[in-house]
């Protein structure tokens, strides 16, 4: 018997296959590029990694792509599916088995992620439809701040507002999880900041394991500049746009999600590959503007600890873009980060990137959330 994760993020749906306490992972799979033209690769242990050109995919067919995948590979052996849940709310604090009354709970958060949650009901949906008698699970991107201080959780606005659940949830807890843990196993307990840079985009501070904060907030908008959101802007301007451009909430959305962030400041592009090839002056600009709001995360992040002792670059970008991981470093030597450029360029997996004697540990991890899912999958089915 096998069990399942499946990880639906705003550009890709990643899966798994585990044994069934959660552990030897037999497959990992990725359809990429969701929209565009979009791809599959998979992994099975000890084999080198296959890729696939799929043509353009929407969000439905790469889940049912995905699907047919995991159906092929597992059948009628499924025991259990564990999902990726964006949005847990104040409620959801740690995963949980989808029963009566949760999928009810979860589409009412939908106007807190409409670009990820209604792709996670989906995977509920069909994959009930196609493995009926397998257990599922919801693990939330959420959960993992639940445990910040209040002042990390917290806007000034009238308290009554955070009592009614206007929070910073933050999100990527599943990629916080894995990463602050292996951080403890690779350097100890220690102040760091995790930069998890893909589509969506977010830092947290974590003291050992403990989270003290991250850039996003109520929905996953706030912080970074990424693919096509926004990120941190003057709630003046989203009023003037409303009161002076005429837009209403559904075309604020989708300025706000899909038509900013590197999409939008470059006039092209929401793929930070072909921004670091394009040598146009907007391109340029849009590089510039992403590292200048890195650095200054990494810094606000590392003033709520205190200080600094360990910095990490993880998810798509973090993972495989040694420019942008130099260019972040290149602000930060006042803070004590000193990269080895050797290192950084031919960084691998799980790849210690600083130089000799740097006060800051720097280092790349690839991050898992998969494993994540499959813990909290084996914990719940015993
Ligand atoms: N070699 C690379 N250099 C720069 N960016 C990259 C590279 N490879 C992937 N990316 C970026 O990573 C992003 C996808 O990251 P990922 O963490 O898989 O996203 P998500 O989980 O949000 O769908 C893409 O937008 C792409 O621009
Ligand atoms: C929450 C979020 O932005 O997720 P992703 O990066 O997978 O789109
Ligand atoms: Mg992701």
């Amino acid at each position: 018997m096998s069990l399942v994760t499946l990880n639906s993020g705003s550009s890709s749906i990643k899966f798994a296959l585990y044994d069934d306490d959660g552990r030897a992972r037999r497959l990992r799979g990725a359809v990429s590029g969701i929209g565009k033209t979009a791809k599959l690769s998979l992994t099975r242990t000890d084999q080198k990694t296959t890729e696939e050109t799929l043509g353009e995919l929407s969000h439905e067919q790469a889940l049912e792509y995905a699907l047919d995948r995991v159906h092929d590979e597992a059948g009628r052996q499924m025991r259990a599916i564990g999902h990726r849940i964006v949005h847990g709310g104040a409620a959801f604090t740690r995963a949980v088995r989808i029963e009566d009354g949760v999928e009810d709970r979860l589409r009412a958060l939908i106007p807190l992620a409409p670009s990820h949650q209604p792709h996670n009901l989906a995977g509920i949906e069909s994959a009930r439809t196609r493995f009926p008698g397998a257990v599922q699970t919801a693990s939330f991107d959420t959960a993992f701040h639940r445990a910040q201080p209040f002042v990390a959780d917290t806007y000034a606005l009238p308290r009554r507002y955070y009592d009614e659940g206007i929070r910073r949830y933050g999100f990527h807890g599943l990629s916080y999880d894995y990463l602050s843990h292996r951080v403890c196993e690779l350097e100890g307990e220690r102040r760091t900041v995790i930069a998890h840079l893909g589509s969506g985009a977010s830092m947290c501070a974590v003291n050992g394991r403990a989270p003290l904060g991250s850039t996003m907030g109520l929905t996953a908008l706030d912080g970074l500049p990424m693919s096509t959101r926004c990120g941190q802007i003057d709630p003046g301007a989203v009023l003037h746009l409303i009161g002076h451009e005429g837009l209403d909430a559904g075309g604020a959305s989708e300025l706000l999600y899909k038509q900013s962030g590197l999409k939008g400041l470059s006039g092209g592009t929401d793929d930070m590959r072909e921004l670091e090839e394009s040598g146009t002056a907007e391109a340029q600009e849009t590089l510039a503007y992403f590292v200048r709001r890195c650095r200054m995360e990494i810094a606000a992040l590392a003033s709520t600890l205190e200080g600094l002792d360990t910095l990490v670059f993880s998810a798509g970008i973090g993972e495989n873009s040694a420019f942008i991981r130099r260019e972040i470093c290149a602000g930060l030597s006042w803070l004590g980060v000193e990269l080895d450029a050797e290192a950084n360029t031919g960084a691998g997996r799980e790849t210690r990137i600083s130089a000799e004697g740097s006060p800051v540990a720097v280092w790349v991890i690839a991050t898992d959330e998969e494993s994540v899912i499959a813990r909290d999958v084996a914990g719940l089915i015993g």
